[in-house]
C-alpha cells in the first residue's frame, strides 16, 4: 500500500471544505487512518481472525465502505473456505479504483469482488460476516436503522456484523476527556494543532458519531442477540453482533 504521509491539513486552508474521500485523501489514506484511528492495525488483523472463525462455507462476506480494502484483504488471508465470496463496496470512485489495483496481484482462497456503489442500495444476502469498519458514522443518521436491519435480515444464522465506530459519550465530562486523549494520540503521531483543528472542522457534520448506547439499542432492535465491544481505545471502538 502507498505510504505517502498525510499532509492534507498541514498548511493553512483559506476555507476548510467538508471532508470527502477524494483522490487527495486516497493518496495518503493508509497513513491517515493509521495515525488517526487508535488501534486500526489491530482491528484490521482481528477482522481476519473473526472472519476465519465465523465465515461459513459457500457464503458471502461483505466489506461495506471498504476504502482501500484492508479489511477485505485481512478476511481473504484468513478465511479457510475456497467457496466464500467477499464483496467489497465503496461509493468513492477514487477509492474503488485504487482498491482494485491493490487487490489485483494478491493470492487467497476467496475471491474479492470490488464494487462501486452506495451501501444503502446494496443487497445483502447469504452473508456470514459483514464488516462496517468506520463507515456507518458517515451515513445519514436517518438511514442507519434501515441499513442495520438490512444487514441483520441478510445474515445467516450464526453470522456476525463487525461494527467499528468513533463514539460520542452522553456524559459531557467523559466526552471531553476521551476526545482530549484522542487528540493527544494524534499529536503523538505527529499531527500539529493546525492539522488537528482543520481536520476537526472538515469532519463537522460529515462524521456524526453515535453513543455506544445508541449503537447497541439499534443492533438489539434489529434482532441481534448480542452486541459486545471487543475493542476500545479512547473514543474509537469495535463491536461484534451475532445473529443466532
Ligand atoms: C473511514 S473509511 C472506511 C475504512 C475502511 N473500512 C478500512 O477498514 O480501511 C469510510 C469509507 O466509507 C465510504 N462510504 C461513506 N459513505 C458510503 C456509502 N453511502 N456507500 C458506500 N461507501 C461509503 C467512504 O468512501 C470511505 O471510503
Ligand atoms: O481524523 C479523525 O479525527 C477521525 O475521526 C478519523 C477518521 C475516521 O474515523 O474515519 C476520519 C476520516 C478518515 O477516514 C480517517 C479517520
Amino acid at each position: 500500500m502507498s505510504d505517502r504521509q498525510d499532509d492534507i491539513y498541514a498548511h493553512q486552508h483559506d476555507v476548510v471544505e467538508a471532508f470527502r474521500f477524494d483522490e487527495q485523501v486516497v493518496n495518503v489514506f493508509p497513513d491517515m487512518i493509521r495515525r488517526s484511528v487508535p488501534g486500526y492495525p489491530t482491528i484490521i488483523s482481528m477482522i481476519g481472525y473473526l472472519a476465519e472463525r465465523y465465515a461459513q462455507p459457500g457464503s458471502h462476506c461483505y466489506d461495506l465502505g471498504c476504502s482501500l480494502g484492508a479489511a477485505s484483504l485481512s478476511m481473504r488471508d484468513n478465511i479457510p473456505h475456497a467457496d466464500c465470496k467477499i464483496i467489497a463496496l465503496d461509493n468513492s470512485q477514487a477509492m474503488v479504483e485504487k482498491c482494485r489495483v491493490l487487490l489485483l496481484d494478491q493470492a487467497g482462497k476467496s475471491k474479492v469482488d470490488v464494487k462501486l456503489g452506495d451501501i444503502r442500495q446494496q443487497e445483502i444476502k447469504n452473508a456470514s460476516v459483514v464488516v462496517l469498519n468506520f463507515t456507518l458514522q458517515f451515513i445519514d443518521r436517518i438511514d442507519r436503522d434501515l441499513l442495520i436491519q438490512k444487514i441483520y435480515d441478510g445474515l445467516k444464522p450464526g453470522g456476525i456484523l463487525i461494527l467499528s465506530e468513533k463514539l460520542a459519550f452522553s456524559d459531557g465530562r467523559v466526552h471531553d476527556m476521551q476526545t482530549d486523549m484522542y487528540y493527544n494520540f494524534k499529536r503523538l503521531n505527529g499531527y500539529s494543532e493546525m492539522e488537528i483543528s482543520q481536520k476537526r472542522n472538515a469532519l463537522e457534520n460529515v462524521l456524526t458519531p453515535d453513543t455506544l448506547e445508541v449503537h447497541q439499542q439499534r443492533l438489539r432492535q434489529s434482532g441481534f442477540a448480542s452486541c459486545d465491544v471487543w475493542f476500545q481505545c479512547f473514543n474509537f471502538c469495535s463491536m461484534v453482533a451475532i445473529k443466532v
